[in-house]
């Protein structure tokens, strides 16, 4: 396994109303990473929020990796932003009809991590030219738009797929999950290669240092 783990508290299942506080609460978790999910109305049917948000939460003080996912039908026209806000890492989907390889480029042109996201029903085979450019392939195992959906477990097959890419190629990019991940969904995703897990309502439950130790535990 190349990578330690990291499991990346979603944004999208902490309070609304108070967002730096719920991102706070991550990090005094232990969580390294912050995950982020922009939503556009077009590519997914839900709106989150925008860059001003990552500024915001950057000028409250958060020194946590923002892992942006980008769930927009035209990603390229916001990367600059996302980036300027403080995003550290920025993900676009396969899915949408744009310059992927250009949005990958620009990405790291703009100092950012970059990574390549599959829905549940986009076969691992469309990311294949772009794995040895990015610093990340984020598998969805539910299809993107709302927190609190069900693990698909018929993902399990996909992850081991792109984990196979990953070794037999020497790759280096981190495979996260996303989308129904607790203790159990996780470490069956950690059984097929993952390294990298995205929890919203999970860790929103328990946003504290020792459920998180505990998880962390459960993942080493
Ligand atoms: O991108 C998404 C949903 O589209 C995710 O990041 C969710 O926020 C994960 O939430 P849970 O499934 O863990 O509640």
């Amino acid at each position: 396994m190349p990578f330690s783990p990291i499991l990346a508290p979603s944004l999208l299942a902490g309070d609304h109303a108070h967002l730096s506080i719920s991102a706070h609460l991550a990090a005094e978790a232990g969580a390294p990473w912050l995950h982020l999910d922009i939503m556009d109305g077009h590519f997914v049917p839900n709106l989150t929020f925008g860059p001003e948000v990552l500024a915001a939460l950057r000028r409250a003080g958060l020194k946590t990796f923002f892992d942006t996912h980008l769930m927009l039908a035209e990603p390229h026209k916001y990367v600059e932003a996302f980036a300027k806000a403080g995003a550290n890492l920025i993900s676009i989907h396969i899915e949408p009809a744009y310059d992927h390889r250009a949005t990958l480029a620009r990405i790291r042109e703009l100092g950012c991590q970059c990574g390549i996201v599959l829905n549940p029903g986009t076969p691992a085979s469309a990311i294949a030219p772009f794995v040895d450019l990015v610093d990340l392939v984020l598998v969805m195992t539910v299809q993107p738009g709302f927190g609190g959906q069900p693990f698909r477990a018929d993902m399990l097959p996909k992850i081991r797929e792109i984990d196979g890419w990953r070794q037999s190629r020497g790759l280096k990019f981190r495979l996260e999950v996303d989308g129904g991940i607790d203790l159990a969904t996780a470490a069956q995703c950690r059984a097929a290669g993952t390294d990298t897990f995205v929890a919203g309502t999970s860790f929103f439950k328990a946003p504290d240092r020792a459920a998180y130790a505990r998880a962390m535990a459960a993942l080493a």
